[in-house]
């Protein structure tokens, strides 16, 4: 028996009002094509509560330019699924937060790409969407909705990580989920701007310091090495890792991709997350339940056994596995082994 999904990510539209450095949908202010219709859009969560019960995150693009985005989020909160909305703030007026509120969607993220509007707003290549961002904040807390800081992290952001913290703490968000930059889409051409896989390890175990007494939750997305690191620490420390000492993380590992969690395009177009083009199947030719199910590349994602190279052998496989997205964006093959990881496996 295959799981059903805890997570989904849904880019309910390709458009968007933004058109930032690192977008992995390359997303534009054009009216895309091939989006699922409206009708399309309620089947699909038909689909979806007929396989389990997961959070959905409505996503895009930029889920709030999409005209009906409020009968989608209506309709699958009536079903009874948990959704969540990720945005960048900006079109979140008074009106949009209250709309968001009585439609029952659960959560919000606000995409913070940094602790000053100059690095955000240069990435974003939009002045203003700092301010923009903030706005949609005080208006979403106006209306009570709770909401998470989500920043993408990149050379131009490593140094302000503590900043982006203190600012979520005071800001009263819920969480903040860090993302790490994936080179797909137009983040292919930030190459460059990706940390240095040293970096990874100092910036995780700073995150693991800071779970600690951080007063908010905090969760390192993209990120499968954590689980190493987690672990790793956790040993010198001489602690066992449990719900109580390790919280959430204690029983989730590196990547759902294609176990827990999987991505659905604007076309509907399903894959093991946003950041992997290996297609599964699209949900207007074949039902999501047989794509989740029956698909070569989910299948392929469940069994660590075909982990290649040093993710093949490594110890913590089961807890990591590594990027897929990154193996796949370095060497054109989803199994084989992460590029961003300094870890030595103890086999040889
Ligand atoms: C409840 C509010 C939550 C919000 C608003 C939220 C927001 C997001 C967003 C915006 C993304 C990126 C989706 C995209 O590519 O567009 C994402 C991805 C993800 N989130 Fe969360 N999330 C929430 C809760 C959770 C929880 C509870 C979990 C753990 C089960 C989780 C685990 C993940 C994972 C595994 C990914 C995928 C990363 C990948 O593509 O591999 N999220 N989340
Ligand atoms: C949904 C979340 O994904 C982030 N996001 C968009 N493109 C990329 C990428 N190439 N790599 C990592 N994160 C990305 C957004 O900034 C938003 O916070
Ligand atoms: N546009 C939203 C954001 O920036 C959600 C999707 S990003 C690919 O947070
Ligand atoms: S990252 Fe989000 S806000 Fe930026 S262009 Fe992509 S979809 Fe739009």
């Amino acid at each position: 028996m295959v799981k059903p999904p805890r997570l989904i990510a849904w880019e309910t539209t390709a458009g968007c009002n933004l058109s930032c450095k690192h977008c992995r949908g390359s997303s534009t202010e054009k009216k895309p094509e091939g989006e699922l219709t409206t009708e399309e859009a309620l089947h699909f969560i038909d689909e979806i509560k007929e396989i389990g019960d997961p959070i959905l995150i409505l996503s895009g693009g930029e889920p709030l330019v999409r005209d009906d985005i409020f009968d989608i989020a209506k309709y699958a909160t009536e079903k009874g699924l948990r959704v969540a909305m990720a945005t960048n703030g900006t079109l979140v007026t008074p009106e949009m937060a209250d709309k968001i509120k009585s439609v029952g969607i659960q959560r919000v993220s606000i995409s913070l790409d940094g602790s000053s509007p100059q690095t955000h707003d240069d990435f974003r290549c939009m002045p203003g969407a700092f301010e923009g961002a903030l706005t949609g904040i005080e208006n979403l807390k106006e209306a009570g909705i709770g909401f998470q800081i989500n920043p993408t992290i990149t050379k131009r952001t490593i140094d302000e990580i503590p900043a982006i913290l203190d600012m979520a703490k005071g800001l009263g968000a819920d969480a903040l989920h860090i993302f790490l930059l994936v080179p797909t889409g137009r983040g292919k051409e930030l190459e460059n701007d990706e940390i240095p896989p040293v970096e990874y390890e100092r910036i995780l175990n700073w995150f693991y310091d800071k779970q600690k007494d951080a007063g908010i939750q905090l969760k390192a997305t993209c990120a499968p090495h954590y689980f190493r690191i987690m672990r790793q620490r956790a040993e010198k420390e001489g602690i066992e890792i449990s719900v109580k000492t390790h919280g959430y993380e204690a029983m989730t590992k590196g990547c759902l991709g294609g176990t827990g969690f999987c991505f659905v395009s604007s076309t509907g177009d399903v894959f093991p997350c946003g950041y992997l083009p290996a297609l599964a199947g699209n949900i207007k030719e074949q039902s999501f339940k047989d794509i989740w199910e029956n698909s070569k590349v989910f299948n392929d994602l469940r069994d660590v056994s075909k982990l290649k190279g040093k993710c093949g052998r490594c110890e913590y496989n089961t807890v990591c596995g590594g990027c897929r997205a990154r193996a796949y964006a370095a060497t054109g093959d989803y199994l084989e082994e992460e590029p961003y990881c300094i870890y030595v496996p103890k086999k040889q």
